[in-house]
């Protein structure tokens, strides 16, 4: 057994949940230079360049990219010989989540009960992912995902017999609903499979791959193409205001299902699509 620490936990929660709100994976930021020199729309062109400069920005200054530091999703995996010692692992993650955001300076936008509505003032709780994993290894990601692409999730409880073009057709359905709110381009991630919540944990966890990776499989990396191909041709193009980028990538994730069921679930991110790993 090895042995981490909370408070080392902390300490590395705090760090990417500041990483992940000022620096954007360098891959979306290569997509959207490259979007910018593809887009069709001359509006289109010139907020992809707003977009360029504004993440350099805050890149350089460490700023948040957005205002929207969004709620923080935290994916851990765990080695199975790991000792978590000094505590409760979701109370380490809590605590580096409460630091992060209030010494980072970054928006809380978090509320302690969903009907009462009163901000925790310091973006906790967060949204904690575990999985169990081989070896003495702790991975953490951090994940802040703002509500404005949040609230545009789709879920459908598809029938097994309708084929993988209704799988498409869902997946471009949900995102022309979408229209601009999720903050175009977008990143669009699919949950296919499972049962309802492993489909829409999927689509989120889709969010992760990096956008310029297609499926290793063959038959769903031609979905992933063809959806992709089909959103592009809606025209609400960046920020909404029309052009030939709408998404910068739809990522596919599948998992074993039930012989009635075939569940699917879209996850729009936003042009700030953000995440940090660690490894402890
Ligand atoms: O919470 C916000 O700042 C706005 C939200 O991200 C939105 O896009 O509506």
């Amino acid at each position: 057994m090895r042995d981490i620490s909370c408070e080392e936990i902390t300490r590395t929660v705090r760090d990417l949940c500041i990483q992940a709100n000022c620096h954007l994976p360098v891959d979306v930021q290569e997509a959207i230079v490259k979007a910018e020199g593809s887009e069709r729309s001359p509006v289109g062109k010139a907020i992809l360049g707003d977009l360029e400069e504004n993440f350099r920005f805050a890149d350089a200054r460490e700023l948040p990219i957005c205002q929207d530091t969004g709620m923080a999703v935290v994916f851990v995996e765990l080695g199975q010989e790991v000792h978590i010692t000094g505590g409760l692992l979701s109370d380490a993650v809590n605590a580096g989540v409460a630091q992060g955001y209030v010494e980072g300076h970054l928006r809380c936008s978090v509320v302690g009960d969903p009907l009462r509505r009163v901000n925790t003032n310091n973006n906790t709780p967060a949204i904690i992912h575990l999985t169990l994993v081989e070896g003495d290894r702790l991975s953490i990601t951090v994940a802040p995902k703002g509500f404005g692409s949040e609230n545009m999730t789709a879920l459908r409880m598809l029938k097994p017999s309708v084929g993988p073009e209704a799988v498409v057709d869902f997946i471009v359905e949900a995102v022309s609903n979408a229209g601009s709110n999720p903050c175009p381009p977008i990143v669009v991630g699919v949950g296919v499979g499972g049962t309802s919540e492993m489909a829409t944990l999927l689509a989120k966890r889709a969010l992760l791959r990096p956008v310029d990776q297609h499926n290793e499989d063959p038959f769903y990396a031609d979905l992933e193409a063809k959806a992709l191909a089909r959103i592009n041709a809606l025209g609400i193009g960046p920020q909404g205001l029309g052009g030939t980028t709408t998404a910068l990538s739809v990522c596919i994730l599948h998992y074993g299902t039930h012989i009635a069921g075939l569940p699917c679930a879209v996850n729009i991110g936003c042009h700030v699509t953000r995440h940090a790993s660690a490894v402890l």
